[in-house]
């Protein structure tokens, strides 16, 4: 695969922090940064020591004017370290959608009256366009809009929105018809059925996706920050308290001093849990980020870290697992028809039937037996429909079908046929057997053959399932296909299991019975019979060769229409939880030093025996506050790697990974204070 696009750019490249620097500081905007309470309150924080320090300066209060303003800019910086991480998060979709934004140029359109090639054409601008109408787009034009193919195939290149430069086929009818604006047509001519107004395309909504414009906070988000508030409030409360206490303590000891605001200020900020607020937005935008680099597009923050509690992947066959365009390669004649007879046969019945299926019957008609493709006056379509599983053509009092075995036998005897010719059973069996697809053909109620269409099974797609089977994911295939076709398919591509002759309503029940089980169920698919099941799944990723419908309906759309990209999304998904469980519990460890290194210096004077609990041996009271303040601060740089790019990823079960986090970030966590606020104190005694 060659791509051009994309090319791949660090999160730590230069001109990306530059831009981010600059952004962290818009972010210091109350309005918006009270979104994140938390970093909201360390803001305030940083205001009233401004404020201190300007009355300090002035001889107001009893604080060192120095010691104060010390503490206000390590505060400022806490806040900025904080913008600054989730522009950084932010900087490469963004660079990425004002890429975007550059190939969507104004362009024009051919508006079409009708939907047909030979339809009067008018000009009109690409914004004039609005759902429902038709376009005609011919080779070497940029398609206008999001649309359906309603006539015609062209080759289109989609590497503006897919980074992939090897053009694809776009053609009515089938799980090929989708067309994405912005893409060009590079062979032939279609037309095109408007599927989205102006402002609300595929790319619009991809562009302000990745800008951040449309982020919601996920519910997994939305509860963490309702208990890191909750932590803060405590925590705001106990601090409120201490300054009472400590005029109430000194006037009963007799000696020390009472507790200054910067002191009581620095002691909320480092107790409340700032490194894990600070780095919160950036944790989600981070991973968007990393599966968008994947060219894979999620539609909300919720579906990716649903992916990462996966247990079940249903994904449709023809088009998901195999290559999808299902191609008639041999006519075998039963109950004593010629192969001649079953060609003209299969060619009615499919002579307005615009499915990848329909149309390459009639190339193997024309081309095989060299007959014509014309189509009767009074030929009535009979439309291929998932329900029916049959299409076909009424001409001259005629009846001419073609479809599923079962579904054709059982029209054929509902029109007088007694019996089904003898050898049927065994062609359609034998075509089956081969995981290739067998359509009966009949003409009233008369059979007179099996078309057999072949699939090509997508490659590599055996391991990846091998390795979601290791990660507890067990994959089901869900197909409209017979059961012996279903089964070969199965067993070739090692899916765990499979559930043939499936409707849209089936896929859909599979779906709900699973999620009643309490299972999280992931569903990729294409088609538009497979849009109810997706619109149903915790997790529904759309291939973006499919349909419209099965695209709305989808959370997640992969560009590269590889099923087995789950696997990246599932990856991603459970990064983000395990990251921001690891950042949580290191966060709330980190506090327990910050006591030893606070409050001891905090109380010293009213009590001196407290000074048995300064075990880091920190130099002065204020020189310790600050230290703690200083590394309370410089975490959140050091931590924004580990953010930015993830916890790395292992395929354990989930409680060996719980102990093992909890070693590392909590105990870690626990200790790295001392050191880090030790190292710090001896370099900021020489200061204050
Ligand atoms: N153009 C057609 N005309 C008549 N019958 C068809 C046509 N296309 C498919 N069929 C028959 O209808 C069955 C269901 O097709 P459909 O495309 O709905 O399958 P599906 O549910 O999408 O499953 P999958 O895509 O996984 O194979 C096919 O297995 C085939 O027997
Ligand atoms: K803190
Ligand atoms: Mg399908």
């Amino acid at each position: 695969m060659s791509r051009h696009a994309p090319e791949p750019i660090s999160i730590f490249d230069r001109r990306l922090m530059c831009a981010a620097l600059v952004e962290s500081f818009k972010k210091l905007d109350p309005r918006t940064l009270w979104r994140n309470p938390v970093v909201f309150a360390v803001e305030i924080a940083s205001v009233i020591t401004l404020i201190s320090f300007a009355l300090a300066l002035g001889g107001v209060g009893g604080e060192s004017a120095r010691f104060t303003g010390l503490v206000s800019l390590w505060l400022w910086l806490t806040v900025i370290f904080a913008t600054f991480a989730e522009a950084l998060a932010e900087g490469r979709g963004k660079a990425r959608a004002a890429s975007l934004r550059k190939t969507r140029t104004e362009v024009t359109a051919k508006r079409v009256k009708r939907p047909a090639f030979d339809a009067p054409v008018e000009i009109v601008p690409a914004t004039a366009l609005r759902k429902g109408d038709c376009i005609l787009v011919e080779a070497g034009e940029l398609i206008a809009g999001d649309g359906e193919v309603v006539a015609g195939a062209a080759l289109v290149n989609e590497a503006a929105v897919t980074g992939e430069s090897a053009p694809v086929v776009r053609e009515a009818g089938g799980d090929r018809s989708a067309v994405t604006g912005g893409t060009t047509v590079i062979a032939n001519a279609i037309v095109v059925r408007i599927t989205a107004n102006p402002g609300e395309t595929f790319l619009d909504r991809m562009i302000s996706l990745i800008e951040g414009a449309k982020r919601r906070k996920t519910p997994n988000e939305i509860a963490l920050e309702v208990l890191l508030v909750a932590l803060t409030t405590v925590f705001l409360l106990v601090c409120a308290n201490i300054s009472p206490l400590s005029a109430y303590s000194v006037k009963a000891a007799g000696r020390g001093a009472p507790i200054s605001l910067t002191v009581l200020v620095a002691l909320f900020v480092c107790l409340a849990p700032t490194t894990i607020a600070a780095l919160l937005p950036a944790i989600g935008i981070a991973g968007m980020d990393r599966l968008f680099q994947k060219n894979v597009i999620a539609l909300s923050g919720r579906a990716i870290e649903a992916a990462g509690d996966v247990n079940v992947l249903l994904l449709d066959k023809t088009g998901t697992i195999t290559l999808g365009n299902r191609e008639a390669v041999e006519f075998v004649p039963v109950g004593g028809h010629s192969e001649q007879e079953l060609a003209e046969a299969a060619l009615l019945a499919s002579l307005t039937d615009e499915t990848p299926e329909g149309r390459s019957i009639v190339m193997l008609a024309k081309k095989r037996y060299g007959l014509e493709a014309v189509l009767p006056a009074d030929g009535q379509a009979i439309v291929f429909s998932a329900e029916t599983r049959l299409s076909g053509l009424d001409t001259g009092g005629r009846r001419y079908r073609k479809g599923a075995a079962d579904s054709t036998v059982a029209f054929a005897r509902s029109l007088g046929a007694s019996a089904t010719p003898a050898t049927l059973e065994e062609v359609v069996d034998r075509i089956a057997r081969a995981g290739a697809t067998p359509l009966v053909v009949s003409r009233d109620a008369e059979i007179f053959g099996v078309v057999n269409l072949k699939d090509i099974i997508k490659g590599g797609i055996q391991e990846r399932f091998q390795q979601l089977r290791q990660m507890g994911i067990r994959t089901v295939m869900i197909t409209g296909d017979n059961p012996l076709t279903a089964a070969a398919i199965a067993a070739e591509a090692q899916v765990d299991d499979f559930l043939a002759k499936a409707k849209p309503e089936d896929k859909l029940r599979l779906i709900k019975e699973n999620q009643e089980q309490g299972f999280m169920v992931a569903m990729t698919g294409d088609g538009t019979n497979d849009a109810p099941a997706l619109a149903q799944a915790d997790v529904a990723v759309a291939m973006n060769t499919g349909t419209q419908p099965a695209r709305e309906a989808a959370n997640i759309i992969d560009l590269d229409s590889n099923p087995t990209k789950l696997l990246d999304i599932v990856e991603v998904g459970k990064q983000i939880l395990m990251t921001r469980g690891n950042l949580t519990t290191f966060s709330i460890a980190n506090d327990v030093a910050k006591y030893f290194a606070i409050i001891p210096a905090m109380l010293l004077s009213i009590y001196p025996p407290l000074a048995v609990l300064n075990v880091m041996q920190l130099a002065t009271p204020r020189s310790a506050i600050l230290s703690a303040v200083i590394f309370n601060a410089l975490i959140i740089p050091l931590l924004v790697p580990l953010a930015l790019k993830g916890t790395k990823f292992r395929p354990l079960p989930a409680e060996k990974l719980l102990i093992h986090n909890l070693l590392i970030y909590g105990v870690g966590g626990m200790l790295a204070p001392f050191a880090g606020i030790k190292v710090v104190d001896l370099l900021v005694r020489l200061f204050v």
